[in-house]
């Protein structure tokens, strides 16, 4: 896929790339299972990956740990071929089921992002009322984050983390609590973002969002990647039995 021009500017302060962002062997062990079991899976730039498997196959877990929001057991995670390091971390964004709103209004939520970025002070205005532009939510600027919509605070969350310019956004099921339009909206957001150049991972288990969005499917079951297939092809042509039968709805997790 080609990088549009359009795509915001890396915030000062940050040198090197985040992506490919690769996980070798990682594994998380809790009370004597394996919850992730020696995971290998590596996101490159450009294509919408989506992690789909059923409810407790380990995505959530497998998301956290690329982003190193979680430390594996055993196993390595790398960005862009080396140790991850705090001052490229605003190049990878994080989207939680549940949005975090800080007590503040709506485009205060993003300026401060935009701080702990690093972005200059005179850059801050400017980049947040894009960013809630981008979301549709420039008349709900003022507003306390905290009043608005589930939905209204997911596609804030999404903006939030846009509007560092991050090369790949990361999202841990983010339309689980909305309804079909908010989920729609949220998709629509999602798809803009990754047509302007920003790889996207997308975690699911709703097999028609899956179908909707994804250029590529990992699929994880018992906390390993069962299969890593092309969108196309894993819908018509699954190559492992557990995605087979979790296409088919008789995936027992
Ligand atoms: N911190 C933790 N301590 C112990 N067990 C955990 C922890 N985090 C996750 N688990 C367990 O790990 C397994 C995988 O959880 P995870 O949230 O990654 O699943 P998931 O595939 O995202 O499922 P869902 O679609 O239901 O959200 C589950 O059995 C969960 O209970």
């Amino acid at each position: 896929m080609q990088l549009s021009p359009d795509r915001p500017a890396r915030p000062a302060g940050t040198g090197g790339h985040v992506l490919p962002v690769r996980a070798t062997g990682v594994t998380i062990r809790r009370g004597g299972r394996a919850l992730l079991d020696g995971i290998d899976i590596g996101i490159e730039p450009g294509p919408l990956t989506v992690i789909m498997g059923p409810n407790g196959a380990g995505k959530s877990l497998l998301l956290r740990v690329l982003a190193t929001l979680v430390r594996p057991d055993a196993g390595v995670v790398t960005w862009g071929g080396t140790m991850p390091d705090r001052g490229r971390a605003p190049q990878l964004g994080f989207v939680f089921q549940k949005p975090v709103m800080l007590r503040r209004s709506a485009i205060d939520n993003v300026r401060y992002a935009l701080k702990a970025a690093g972005v200059p002070r005179g850059e801050r205005d400017r980049r947040a009322a894009e960013a809630l532009a981008a979301a549709g939510l420039e008349r709900l600027a003022g507003s306390p984050a905290r009043v608005l919509s589930g939905g209204e605070q997911q596609r804030l969350a999404i903006a939030r983390a846009l509007a560092t310019g991050p090369e790949v956004l990361l999202l841990d099921e983010p339309t689980a609590n909305l309804d079909p339009a908010a989920t729609l909206a949220i998709e629509t957001q999602v798809q803009a973002a990754h047509r302007a150049g920003t790889t996207v991972v997308f975690v699911t288990h709703d097999l028609g969002q899956a179908r909707r969005l994804a250029d590529d499917v990992a699929f994880v079951h018992h906390g390993r990647v069962a299969e890593r297939t092309p969108a196309h092809r894993f819908f018509s042509a699954p190559s492992s039995e557990a995605a087979t039968a979790f296409i088919e709805g008789r995936l027992i997790p």
